[in-house]
C-alpha cells in the first residue's frame, strides 16, 4: 500500500455516509465517463502502474522469508547479500513507481479540476441577472470549488485506492494462504473488530465533523458580517461590543468542544488500527512459534507473515470505505452538473438575428413585468444559499407603453420605488418582460442576440462598477485593443482627461475595489468616458443623486451631453436641467405611466409631475 496512504482512511472516515443511501442516476456515470474520456491514456497508464505497485507489495516479504531460511539460517553469506540487495532494489522501483503514480494522478486530477471549473465558470457567467441578486455568490463559488474538488477525487484517490486496495488484498490474501492457512484464517478473525471499529467512528465521526463546519461556517459568517465597514459601524453605532462578544463566544465554544469529541473519537480509533494488528501479530508468533518448534513452519515464514500481515490492514480498511469514496465523488459530480444544467433565465433564441449597432429607436409596447421568485432563478440544492423567500414581490410594471425614436431622450420620473430601474433593466434584457414586449430598432428584444443586444446598448449606472484593474483595462473593457488616442478622446469628452492626466500613473492608476479612491462624480465621468468608447447606439442612463458640487455637477453635465448627443437614451432623472431638455418626460407610479409630454406641458397639467417638480426639481435650482 505505498501509493494510497493513511490520508485517504482519514478522509472516508469523515465522510458523509448519507451520500450512499442517494440513488445514483446512470446519466451522472455517462456524463462523468465523458468528462474523463480526454484524459483516458493518462488513466489507463496511471491503472497500469498503480497495479504494478500493488503486487509488488507481497516480494519483500518473501525476500525475507528467503533470507532467514535460505541464507541466515543456513549460513549462505553470498545469498543473504544477494537476496538484501532484491530487497533494496524491490523498494527502489516501488518508490520510483510511487512518485511516477503521484504525478499521474494529480495531471489527471488538475486536468479534470480544470475542465469542471472553466466549465462551470462559462454556466455561471451566463445566468440572468435575477441569478446574481437570488443567490450568495461567495457561498456558491465555495460550495463550487469543494464540490470540483470532490468530483476530482473520483478519478484520482477513489480510482487508484479501489483498484490498489483489490489488488493488495488479493495478492496478500493468497500468498498469506500459501505460506500459512492455519496462521492466515486465525489473524482475519481478528479483522472484524477493525472494520466495525472503522463503521462506528465513521458514523459518529460524520456526523460530527458535519456539525463543526457548520459551527465553523457560523462562526465565519458572524465574523464577515461584522468585519467590514458596514457591519462594523453598525455595531459601534449601536453600542453592542458586550453582546458580541458574548453571541461570538457562544459559537466558538460550540467549534472548541466539537473538536474535543472528534479528536477523542479518532483516537478511538487510532487505538483499534493499532491494537488489531499487534494481537494479530501477537498470534503469528504465538500460534506460528508452536508451528515452527513442530517443524510445520520455518522461522523466515513467521517473519513474511507478520510482514504481510501488516500489509494487508491499509487495504482492507479502504476496502470497507469503498462505496462512501466512490459515492461521495460521484455525488460531487451530480452537483457540479445541477450547475452545468441550470437554465438562464435569459437564453438566446435560436435563430436570433444581429441587431445593427446603429438601431435608434426605442418602444416598450404594454409592458408588465414581476420580478422572479428565488426558486425560480436559483438552484434548490443549494438551499443554504439560496434565500428561500416566497414572497411574491408582486406586479412591479403595468401597461408601460411608450416609444423613443431615434436620436430622442426619454426621461423617467416619479417617486422612490415606482419602477424607474425596472423600466431600464428591461432595455438590455437584464430581466424579460412578463407580457407585451420592448423592441431595439423595431426589433423585439428577445430575437436578437445577446451579444448585439448588449453592443446596441450602453448603460451608466449611479454607482458604475469597475474592476480592480487600471484605468485603461477597465476603459478598453468596453472596446478591446481601441487605441490610446480614442481612450483619451473619451476621457476629454466625460471631462475626466485632466485628473487622469494629473494620476502619477495616468492610465496605468488602479482603480475599483481598494484601489484608486474615485469620488462619486469621478467614477460616473469614468463611466461615461467607458460609455463613450463603447459608442453604442442607445444609451441608459440613472443620474447620480449624491449632491456633486457645483463644479463637477457642471463636469458631470458636459460629460453626459457628450454621451448623450446624437443617440437615443432612456434617462432617470434627478436633475432639472435633464427634465427640461427631455424630449418626453415619463411619470412613473406604482409602475404605471400616469402621465407623459414634455416639462412645460406637464408643469402646466399639474398633478403628479407638478408636485414632484416642486419638490425634487425645483429646491435643486434654487
Ligand atoms: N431584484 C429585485 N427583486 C425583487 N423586487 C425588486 C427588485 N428590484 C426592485 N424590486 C422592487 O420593484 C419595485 C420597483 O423598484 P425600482 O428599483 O424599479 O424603483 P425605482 O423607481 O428605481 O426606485 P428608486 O428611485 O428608489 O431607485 C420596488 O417595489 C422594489 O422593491
Amino acid at each position: 500500500m505505498s501509493m494510497v496512504g493513511g490520508g485517504a482512511a482519514w478522509r472516508n472516515l469523515r465522510a458523509d455516509r448519507s451520500v450512499v443511501d442517494q440513488r445514483l442516476k446512470r446519466e451522472t456515470l455517462r456524463r462523468v465517463a465523458r468528462f474523463a474520456r480526454p484524459h483516458r491514456a493518462l488513466i489507463s497508464v496511471f491503472l497500469v502502474l498503480t497495479v504494478v505497485d500493488a503486487s509488488l507489495v507481497v516480494v519483500n516479504p518473501l525476500l525475507i522469508r528467503r533470507i532467514v531460511d535460505d541464507g541466515i539460517l543456513k549460513d549462505d553469506g553470498r545469498l543473504v547479500t544477494l537476496l538484501a540487495v532484491a530487497m533494496a532494489a524491490t523498494s527502489i522501483v516501488t518508490a520510483i513507481l510511487a512518485v511516477l503514480a503521484g504525478w499521474l494522478s494529480s495531471r489527471i486530477g488538475e486536468g479534470l479540476i480544470f475542465d469542471l471549473r472553466t466549465q462551470v465558470f462559462a454556466r455561471v457567467q451566463r445566468q440572468s441577472l435575477a441569478f446574481f441578486t437570488r443567490t450568495q455568490t461567495g457561498a456558491l463559488v465555495s460550495r463550487l470549488n469543494n464540490d470540483v474538488i470532490g468530483a476530482q477525487r473520483a478519478f484520482t484517490s477513489a480510482l487508484a485506492s479501489t483498484v490498489s486496495n483489490a489488488i493488495a488484498v488479493v495478492v496478500v490474501g493468497i500468498t498469506m494462504l500459501a505460506l500459512s492457512w492455519q496462521v492466515t484464517v486465525m489473524c482475519l478473525a481478528l479483522f472484524p473488530i477493525l472494520l466495525v471499529t472503522s463503521r462506528y467512528v465513521s458514523l459518529r465521526l460524520a456526523g460530527l465533523t458535519r456539525r463543526q463546519m457548520d459551527g465553523n461556517a457560523d462562526m465565519g459568517n458572524a465574523m464577515t458580517e461584522r468585519f467590514n465597514v458596514g457591519g462594523a459601524m453598525l455595531l459601534k453605532l449601536f453600542g453592542r461590543r458586550g453582546e458580541e462578544d458574548a453571541l461570538f463566544a457562544d459559537k466558538a465554544a460550540v467549534v472548541r468542544d466539537l473538536g474535543i469529541r472528534i479528536s477523542l473519537v479518532t483516537r478511538i480509533f487510532g487505538a483499534a488500527m493499532m491494537l488489531v494488528p499487534a494481537l494479530a501479530t501477537a498470534l503469528v508468533f504465538g500460534i506460528g512459534g508452536h508451528f515452527a518448534i513442530s517443524g510445520t513452519l520455518t522461522v523466515g515464514t513467521i517473519l513474511a507473515l507478520s510482514t504481510l500481515l501488516l500489509r494487508l490492514i491499509g487495504p482492507l480498511q479502504g476496502l470497507s470505505n469503498v462505496r462512501i469514496d466512490v459515492m461521495t465523488a460521484l455525488v460531487s459530480f451530480e452537483r457540479v452538473f445541477e450547475v452545468l444544467d441550470l437554465p438562464s433565465l435569459i437564453e438566446e433564441r435560436p435563430g436570433a438575428v444581429v441587431l445593427p449597432h446603429e438601431a435608434g429607436s426605442l418602444e416598450f409596447d404594454r409592458v408588465a413585468f414581476t420580478y422572479p421568485r428565488a426558486e425560480e432563478v436559483s438552484l434548490a440544492s443549494l438551499e443554504t444559499v439560496a434565500r428561500v423567500e416566497s414572497r411574491d414581490t408582486g406586479q412591479v410594471l403595468t401597461e408601460v407603453s411608450f416609444r423613443a425614436e431615434p436620436g430622442e431622450m426619454v426621461a423617467l420620473v416619479g417617486p422612490s420605488g415606482a419602477g424607474k430601474t425596472t423600466v431600464t433593466n428591461l432595455v438590455a434584457r437584464l430581466y424579460d418582460v412578463e407580457s407585451g414586449a420592448v423592441r431595439v430598432g423595431g426589433h423585439d428584444v428577445r430575437d436578437v442576440t445577446l451579444q448585439s443586444l448588449e453592443d446596441a446598448v450602453g448603460y451608466v449606472t449611479q454607482d458604475a462598477h469597475m474592476f480592480h484593474d487600471t484605468i485603461r483595462a477597465n476603459l478598453l473593457y468596453a472596446r478591446p485593443g481601441a487605441p490610446d488616442d480614442a481612450v483619451w478622446d473619451a476621457l476629454e469628452a466625460a471631462q475626466i482627461a485632466s485628473l487622469v492626466r494629473s494620476l502619477p500613473d495616468g492610465l496605468d492608476t488602479v482603480v475599483g475595489d481598494r484601489g484608486y479612491r474615485l469620488s462619486g462624480g469621478e467614477r460616473q465621468r469614468l463611466a461615461i468616458a467607458r460609455l463613450l468608447l463603447k459608442a453604442p447606439g442607445i444609451v441608459v442612463l440613472d443620474e447620480a443623486t449624491a449632491h456633486l458640487d457645483s463644479e463637477s455637477e457642471a463636469a458631470v453635465q458636459r460629460a453626459l451631453d457628450a454621451a448623450l448627443e446624437g443617440r437615443t437614451s432612456l434617462v432617470i432623472a434627478h436633475r432639472l436641467s435633464t427634465v427640461r431638455d427631455a424630449d418626453r418626460i415619463l411619470v412613473l407610479e406604482d409602475g404605471r405611466i400616469v402621465q407623459h409630454g414634455t416639462h412645460l406641458e406637464l408643469l402646466a397639467a399639474g398633478g403628479l409631475y407638478a408636485d414632484l417638480y416642486r419638490t425634487q426639481f425645483l429646491p435643486e435650482a434654487v
